[in-house]
Parts: structure tokens; C-alpha cells; sequence
């Protein structure tokens, strides 16, 4: 049985109980109705203290929860159950959602005490990966969306909602961007509409099926009206008004059909309005998420240096979406500028903003009716700040940093009313009293007060008891069952008073009350009570009245967070020395002065600088329309330097400072990124396909204002094809597209493309070689790389001294053949830690002629591996062996090692099938060498 149909088995009512449906006792009937109503989910039915599960929802619950299965029985039967602790629920839950369940609580909605008959239960609350809101299940600074997709004709719209901050954002594109946008948003859980047609996502939403009515165009805008009054002024197509109708009206749903009331705003953005970095992007520079083995050594890793949680979410929504507009990026590189040059400020704001609580979020559980009172005196604490916070901004020079000072509203009358109302520090629980201060009610002060009288009089009673008989050890006391006594020792019962009734016998003495401490008692309790549920009422209203006023703490809550962001920002800048960024207008206007491209100084990659003893900086100068070809050996630094160049553009555009000397930088549209396919092992999807799909999107969505990083497109296939591929991708995006281009390649070949085309040039990466050790230098020149160093590297990485010097010795064969061609100009190392590229890196393309056409790939000239393996299979590397050309490789025996005679051709058939075998994109460069280690083997 697969994951989803266990999952529906215990979803909807028992089978069993339903058989039996009349006979059934009337909780047990409850139960089924509520799971019939709610079949999308397990039902948990709160049970006093617990909530039960029956039956398979049972055995389910016990299982993942690991807790004991017991039953119930009744006169229709014995039913397995199982339930957790209401009070500790969060831990079980959270194991029940981690296995992928959906959980709808049924609560008692009634006061079982005042109940007649069977309390009252309603489903209050699903929990579903999107629809979360206990703190405990949900991630401090990390949004959490719902989100949906609607389709309208061509156009899609997407929105989500982060059920827990009341955040919530719709937009509409075209199919592509659509799916980009939400690629980059990944939801927790996914509403579809009908005739979505999407197609597998690089993220793992639950999807969850929802009535296809609500994405109806009237019902949606119905939805929406009760959130924006003028529902078509907020989106701009049918699509994106049934994304978000259709999904507010699912949140609704899931909050147990109530409005969300802290949801007070809708915003549309066009994702043009923002860099456009898609997830391929995201995932290969790593700003979230690393595939490295060195957890946390992420860009995002390195900026979060926010002081609280808000922060912490609004950062990782800049970083996910830089911004394209020059004004607004300057804006932020202001505020940015004048914070990293005011420490004292910096640091009064950092301390400031660390006791800020996460007011989205307090301002959502104020507004859902489950905030306590530690939350109410949590906003005040935060709000206390907003005044010092504002004192402290007014001494920085910003226009963005004055705008949300100005939109900083200190709400004193919240703060005065909370202070006023609340104690300072509050029980957890908000039915227990103790948690309005003395003089807000004067009602609760007069019950406060005939309570403390009472209790007054009890405490001077025991004094007052032992003077009138004459017993000292005579004591006061109270017990949760019996209440007040007064204690009398077994010595001393011979003088107890005719008043004294008796009220509980022990060991050694006896307990008694007299009628007026019962009455004294009486009205204590009366009054106790009576204030517990006057202060319940308070408590409430309180809430109620600082819920009316959550959009403008929200308000407070996004500038907050802003000068959290932007405030980090000037920290790490500082922290790392990082430099402003100066934009241009990529050479359009004539006060350009002649701008165009990237041009940066000593540039350093943020998160591999942390890493490494000594980073070498490194500039790049990119005009516009300009493709950098870049060799090197393996290891030489060449992904890291595309990848910096591609960090410093994002970080620049949302607003950060910078890893370099200086930075001159247009505003780009889009980070495209393509990394070779080897690289992408750790994301499953090693394939060529996958390789070219990505590149297709590339070529056909950059722009002139595009920065593309290709890192060795080509290798997942065959030498000749990745190589004609990798040409033809450089000329087409330099020819048509003009993309700002960094291209890292093991295919020596394609540098000539330089001497064809002017605004392709080539780059390197160099290292010295000692006595057979490598250096890398890590620094970038000009011009092609002559060398790949790939047996050195092998050497470093430790593989057996036998294998690599029979690669060495490969390596001069190889040498000593292609040096008799006088095309070849430069052939170096014939093992690299690829095979494909090993071969490439010999030189081992055949050049027939000047032009382009001089790297077409000949098969019978082709000296890859791949070719050579075809030799043999053809029988070109037999008795005669005269074909030395044709495989790039000498044919005699010393080198090939092979000796000429029908025992080496059976070997050698062998050898070829292994390798044909062999899936060299899966295979790492370790294992390649062992593998050419065993075929060596097998050879000799
Ligand atoms: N500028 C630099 N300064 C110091 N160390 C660096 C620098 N660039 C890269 N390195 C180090 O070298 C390692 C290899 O770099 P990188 O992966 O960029 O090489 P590469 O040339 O792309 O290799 P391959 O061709 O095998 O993919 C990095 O993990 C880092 O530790």
C-alpha cells in the first residue's frame, strides 16, 4: 500500500462504526459525523484532557505518536483508541504532520460543566503543513505559505498566505514565470485548480485537493471582498483573483471557517518587479540551502545577523527577491551606507531590536483569540522599544531610514492600555486569575478586596483561636478538598470548643471549622471565583480591543523589520569589509560615460571566503553582451569565481554591500545559472536532459540584461556532442541573446571562439607544479589555461601512487602522439578526474582546417576515450595497430599497453564493454579512477 492510501484509510469515518451508524452511543456518533464533514484529514476529538482517535485513525495515531492503543467499549462494540495529552499536543502533532498526515481537531466548543448531556464539538482547527499556527510547530524565522495556483486561459496566477503572520501576496504571469514565482515562494502545501497541468516542482508541497468551486471567478471575488473591499483593484486577472480567492477561502477553512481577520492586506507584485532568480538559481549559488557537507555555509548563512525574528523572515525575502529598480536599490544602499558608518547607532539598534518579540506573529494569535496574556505584555515589551528605536534613526542620515522612522506609530494607547490592564508578568494560563493589575476594574477590585479580607481574617485567626483555648500548637490551615480547618492535636482535643465542627480525622490530630469560618470561607471562594471570570472577561475584551488595532501594529511589525535587515546589512558589511556597489544604466544614456557590464575589483566570494584560510580576490570585467570563457585545472577556483560574480550582482540589488575592492554593476533582469550535471548529483537530477532543459530556458528566456553562469555544459554527454553543444550555446548567446556570460569549460577547443567573435575573450585559472605537486593559485589571468593538472589533482586526492603514475605515463604517451600533429598545439594531461573531460583536455580534437569548422568532430579523427573504445570495438587497434591518429593515442604497446594479438583483442573487447557500462555522469572522480585502476588492471 503506498503512503497516500494509508493516509486516506484513516481519513473520513470508520467503516466499522458506520455499519453500526444507528446503534452508536452519541460521542461515537459525534465523532463519525465530524469525520464525515472533515474526510481531507485524521480527526482528533477531544475527549476532557485527551484527543482520541478510534479505530484505523487509531491505530495510526499510536503508531506515529507512539503511544498505547487501548479501547473503548460500549454496548455496539469494542473500538481501538488511542489518544494524546491536549497540554503537550504539539510534540505528537508535529510527528503526525512529519509523516505527512492532515489533522482537523475537534474541540468541545461548550463548557462540559454546564452541558446538558453531550458537549458540544466542533472541528476549530486544521493542521496542515501550510495552515500551521502553533508556535511550537512553526519555525522562528522562516515564513511558512500556503499557497495556490489558478489557471485562467494562458495566464496562471499564484498567491500565498503565511497563515501564521497574515502575510499574504498574490501575482499572475505566464505559465513559465508562473511556476518560476512559485518555485521561489515554495509552499509548504499547495492548493491546485482545476486544468493546472503542473508539472513535478524541485520542492515537495502537500498538495491538497480543495473543492474546485472556490476557484470560481464570483465565488473567489466574494472571498476576496471580505478582505479587500474593491476586490479588482488588487489583482490584475480572473487567474490571480481565483488563486487568491480559492486560497483564502481554503485558510478559512482550515481555521475552522473564520475569517482571518489579521490578514488586512492583499499585495500584488509582478514578478518583473524583482531580479528574477528561479530555483535552479537558488539552489546551485546556494543562498538557502548548501549541498556541501558544511551545514550553514550558505549566503544566507553569512547575512543573518538579525537581532529578531521579523527580521530574520524579511531578510530571507530580500535575499529571495532582489530588487530591479535603481532608485529603490540606492535607497537601501543609503540607509545601508549610513548605518555601516554609525557603529554606536548600529549597536543601539541591534539591542533594541533583540527584545522586539515576533509581532507578526503575536499580532495573528491576538487577532485568532489565542493570544495569553505573556503575549499582550510581549507586544508591550516590543512596543516599549519603538520610542528609543525612532530616538535612535533620527541621528542617521537616510531618506529610506526617515520614511520608516516616520511610519514607526509608537502606539501609546495600546502600550498605556496593556500596561494598564495586564500585570507585569503573567500566568501562562489566562482562566486562573492573576492576570489583571490592581485598579483597571473596580469591580475585580472590590472582589479582590472582600477575598484579601477574608483571607486577612483566616490568617489572623489562628492566633486569635489559640488565645481563646489556650491550645499554642492549634493551626490554621487549607486543603484543595476540604478548605479551611483549624488543626487540633490529639493531646489537646479534651479543649475544644462546643463550636468546632468536625471535618476530617488524621493520626494524630483531628480538624475542625466553626460556622462563621465556613461562611468567611464561602465568601472568599465566592469572590475568588467570581474575579477569576471578571478577569477572564477583562482579559478578553482587552485582547478584542488591541485586535482592532492590529494593521497598524503591523505596520509598526514591517518597518521594524526593515531596519532589522537593513541594519544587519551595514553589519556584515562592516564585519567582512565589504564595499558599496555603484550602479550604471548598463551604458544607455550618455552620462554612462562609457559604463557597461560588470566591473569588479578583488571580488571575493562571501560564503568560500569564510572557509578558507587565505581567499584570493579576484576582478572580473564583463561588458555588456561579453562571454568569459573560463579554463582551468579541476579545483582551480573557477566555479567559485562565477559564482561570486553572480552573489555580488544579487547581493547588490537587494541592497547589500559587497564582497570586493569595488563594483560597478548594471542592474541585472535575471541570474540564470547552468552547473554541470556531476554537480547536481546531490539534487537527483544528474541527467543530460535535465542539463539541457535548463539550458533551453536559458537560451530562450536571457535578455541582454541577463547574467548567465554556464559551468561545463556539454559533459553529461559524449565529448563530441558536449563540445559541438557548447559551441553552438556560446555563439547563440553571444550572437542573439547578448547576455552577460561566464563560461567555465574543461573543452579547451571552444577558447578559440574568442578569435571568431569579438566580446568573447578568455580567462584562466593557473597553478604551479613542484616536484609533481600541484598549487593552486586561485587567481584568474588572461588568455586560455594550457593545462588541467587532472593527474595531480588525483594525486591530491589520494588516489594509489600506481594509478597515477600509470596516468602520468598515459599522459606522455599521449603527449609524444599528438605532438606528431601538427594541428594540436597543446596537449597536456590525459587524466583528468572526468573521464570525458580527460580526453578533452588532451587536445584531443583533430583540427582539419581554419575557422569554426576546424573543431568539428570527425569520428575517425576523434581522439576521446569514447572514440577509442570504438576502435577497439571496430578493430582498429589490432595486429597491425597502424592508426596511431585515430585514437589520439600511440599504438604501440608500451603506451596503449595492449599487447597485438587476439588475447588482447577478447581483453580489450571486455574493457570496452565495462566502459561502455559505465555511467560517467553518475560517477564521481574517485570512482572513475578506480575504475580506470581495475580496466588497467584487467589489461595487464
Ligand atoms: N579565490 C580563491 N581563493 C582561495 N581558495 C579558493 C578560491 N577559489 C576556490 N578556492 C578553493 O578551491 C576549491 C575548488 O574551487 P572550484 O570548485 O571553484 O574549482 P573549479 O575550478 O570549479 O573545479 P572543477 O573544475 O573541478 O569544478 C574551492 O572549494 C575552494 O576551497
Amino acid at each position: 500500500m503506498n503512503a497516500d492510501v494509508q493516509r486516506e484509510a484513516v481519513y473520513g469515518a470508520p467503516p466499522e462504526m458506520l455499519a453500526v451508524r444507528d446503534d452508536l452511543t452519541p460521542m461515537l456518533s459525534q465523532y463519525a459525523d465530524l469525520c464525515e464533514s472533515h474526510d481531507d484529514a485524521l480527526v482528533l476529538f477531544q475527549v476532557g484532557d485527551f484527543y482520541e482517535a478510534f479505530c484505523g485513525a487509531a491505530e495510526t495515531v499510536a503508531r506515529t505518536c507512539e503511544v498505547a492503543l487501548t479501547k473503548r467499549e460500549d454496548s455496539t462494540g469494542t473500538w481501538p483508541m488511542a489518544g494524546i495529552p491536549i497540554d503537550n499536543a504539539a510534540g505528537y502533532l508535529e510527528r503526525l504532520l512529519d509523516a505527512g498526515y492532515r489533522v482537523a481537531l475537534a474541540d468541545q466548543v461548550e463548557d462540559a460543566s454546564e452541558a446538558s448531556g453531550l458537549v458540544d464539538r466542533a472541528v476549530t482547527q486544521l493542521i496542515t503543513p501550510g495552515t500551521v499556527v502553533d508556535e511550537e510547530l512553526l519555525e522562528a524565522g522562516r515564513a511558512t505559505y500556503l499557497g495556490a495556483v489558478a489557471r485562467d486561459g494562458d495566464t496562471y496566477g499564484v498567491s500565498m498566505v503565511d497563515v501564521s503572520t497574515g502575510e499574504c501576496l498574490v501575482t499572475g504571469a505566464d505559465r513559465a514565470l508562473a511556476l518560476e514565482e512559485l518555485e521561489r515562494l515554495a509552499p509548504a502545501e499547495l492548493v491546485v485548480g482545476p486544468d493546472c497541468d503542473l508539472p513535478s516542482l524541485s520542492f515537495d508541497p502537500m498538495e491538497t485537493p480543495f473543492d474546485a468551486d472556490a476557484f470560481d471567478t464570483e465565488a473567489a471575488r466574494e472571498t476576496l471582498s471580505a478582505y479587500a473591499p474593491r476586490p479588482e483593484a488588487v489583482v490584475d486577472s480572473p487567474a490571480e483573483l481565483r488563486a487568491v480567492g480559492a486560497l483564502l477561502a481554503y485558510a478559512e477553512y482550515a481555521q475552522g471557517d473564520t475569517k482571518l481577520e489579521y490578514v488586512t492586506r492583499v499585495t500584488r507584485f509582478d514578478p518583473r518587479e524583482f531580479l528574477q532568480l528561479d530555483a535552479t538559481a537558488i539552489r546551485s549559488l546556494e543562498l538557502f540551502d548548501s549541498r556541501s557537507a558544511r551545514a550553514g555555509s550558505t549566503l544566507f548563512s553569512v547575512l543573518d545577523e538579525t537581532a529578531c525574528a521579523i527580521g530574520r523572515r524579511r531578510l530571507e525575502s530580500w535575499l529571495r527577491r532582489p530588487l530591479v529598480d535603481r532608485d529603490a536599490i540606492d535607497a537601501r544602499l543609503d540607509a545601508v551606507d549610513a548605518l555601516a558608518a554609525d557603529a554606536l547607532s548600529r549597536a543601539d539598534l541591534r539591542d533594541a531590536l533583540s527584545s522586539v518579540y515576533d509581532l507578526e506573529r503575536l499580532v495573528a494569535r491576538i487577532s485568532r483569540e489565542r493570544a495569553s496574556a505573556r503575549d499582550l505584555r510581549s507586544l508591550k515589551t516590543t512596543l516599549d522599544r519603538v520610542p528609543e528605536i525612532r530616538e535612535t534613526l533620527a541621528g542617521v542620515d537616510s531618506g529610506l531610514l526617515t520614511d520608516l522612522r516616520e511610519s514607526l506609530d509608537e502606539l501609546e494607547d495600546v502600550r498605556d492600555h496593556i500596561g494598564r490592564a495586564i500585570v507585569e508578568d503573567p500566568p501562562q494560563e489566562i482562566t486562573d486569575g492573576g492576570v489583571i493589575a490592581a485598579g483597571y476594574d473596580a469591580e475585580l477590585d472590590e472582589l479582590r478586596g472582600t477575598a484579601e479580607d477574608g483571607r486577612e481574617w483566616v490568617a489572623n485567626l489562628e492566633a486569635h483561636e489559640q488565645e481563646r483555648t489556650g491550645i499554642d500548637s492549634l493551626e490554621v490551615g487549607y486543603n484543595q478538598v476540604h478548605g479551611y480547618y483549624i488543626e487540633v492535636t490529639n493531646p489537646n482535643l479534651d479543649r475544644v470548643p462546643d463550636d468546632y465542627v468536625r471535618r476530617q480525622t488524621l493520626k494524630n490530630s483531628e480538624r475542625f471549622y466553626t460556622p462563621e469560618l465556613k461562611e468567611r470561607e464561602d465568601e472568599i471562594l465566592r469572590a475568588a471565583d467570581r474575579a477569576d471570570s471578571l478577569e477572564y472577561d477583562l482579559f478578553c475584551e482587552v485582547r478584542a480591543d488591541v485586535a482592532e488595532e492590529s494593521e497598524r501594529i503591523q505596520a509598526v511589525a514591517d518597518a521594524l523589520a526593515d531596519i532589522d535587515v537593513l541594519r544587519t546589512l551595514a553589519d556584515v558589511a562592516v564585519a567582512n569589509d565589504y564595499v558599496r556597489p555603484a550602479f550604471h544604466d548598463g551604458g544607455r544614456s550618455p552620462e554612462s560615460e562609457g559604463d557597461a557590464g560588470i566591473e569588479i575589483d578583488a571580488g571575493r566570494h562571501p560564503v568560500v571566503e569564510r572557509t578558507q584560510d587565505e581567499f584570493v580576490p579576484n576582478p572580473i570585467s564583463l561588458p555588456q553582451g561579453g562571454v568569459a570563457l573560463i579554463t582551468g585545472p579541476n579545483m582551480s577556483g573557477k566555479s567559485t569565481y562565477m559564482r561570486q560574480v553572480a552573489l555580488v550582482c544579487i547581493l547588490a540589488q537587494m541592497g547589500s554591500f559587497v564582497p570586493a575592492k569595488a563594483a560597478r554593476l548594471p542592474v541585472v533582469d535575471r541570474v540564470f545559472t547552468r552547473v554541470g550535471a556531476s554537480d547536481d548529483i546531490a539534487g537527483g537530477q544528474s541527467t543530460f536532459m535535465r542539463e539541457m532543459s535548463e539550458l533551453t530556458e536559458i537560451l530562450h528566456n536571457a535578455t541582454d540584461d541577463s547574467l548567465v553562469l554556464l559551468d561545463e555544459v556539454g559533459r553529461g554527454t559524449s565529448t563530441a556532442d558536449g563540445l559541438a553543444i557548447a559551441r553552438a550555446a556560446t555563439e547563440f548567446v553571444h550572437d542573439e541573446v547578448g547576455a552577460m556570460t561566464l563560461f567555465a569549460t574543461h573543452y579547451h577547443d571552444l577558447t578559440d571562439t574568442a578569435d571568431e567573435r569579438d566580446g568573447v575573450f578568455n580567462l584562466h585559472f593557473t597553478a604551479t607544479q613542484t616536484d609533481g605537486d600541484v598549487t593552486f593559485l586561485h587567481s584568474v589571468a588572461d588568455g586560455p589555461s594550457s593545462s588541467s593538472y587532472g593527474v595531480e589533482v588525483a594525486h591530491l586526492a589520494g588516489v594509489p601512487s600506481t594509478v597515477v603514475e600509470r596516468a602520468r605515463r598515459l599522459v606522455e604517451a599521449n603527449t609524444a602522439a599528438t605532438a606528431t600533429d601538427a594541428a594540436t598545439d597543446e596537449t597536456t594531461d590525459a587524466a583528468t578526474d572526468e573521464t570525458t573531460d580527460a580526453a578533452t583536455d588532451q587536445g584531443s580534437y583533430t583540427k582539419t582546417g581554419p575557422g569554426p569548422d576546424r573543431t568539428e568532430p570527425n569520428p575517425q579523427q576523434d581522439g576521446t576515450l569514447a572514440a577509442y573504445v570504438d576502435g577497439l570495438e571496430n578493430g582498429q587497434h589490432t595486429n597491425d595497430g597502424t592508426d596511431p591518429e585515430a585514437t589520439g593515442l600511440e599504438s604501440d604497446s608500451e603506451a596503449t599497453g595492449l599487447e597485438p594479438d587476439s588475447e588482447a583483442d577478447r581483453v580489450a573487447r571486455a574493457v570496452a564493454d565495462q566502459l561502455r557500462a559505465a555511467d560517467l555522469v553518475d560517477t564521481t572522480p574517485l570512482e572513475a579512477l578506480n575504475l580506470l585502476s581495475e580496466l588497467k588492471r584487467r589489461l595487464e
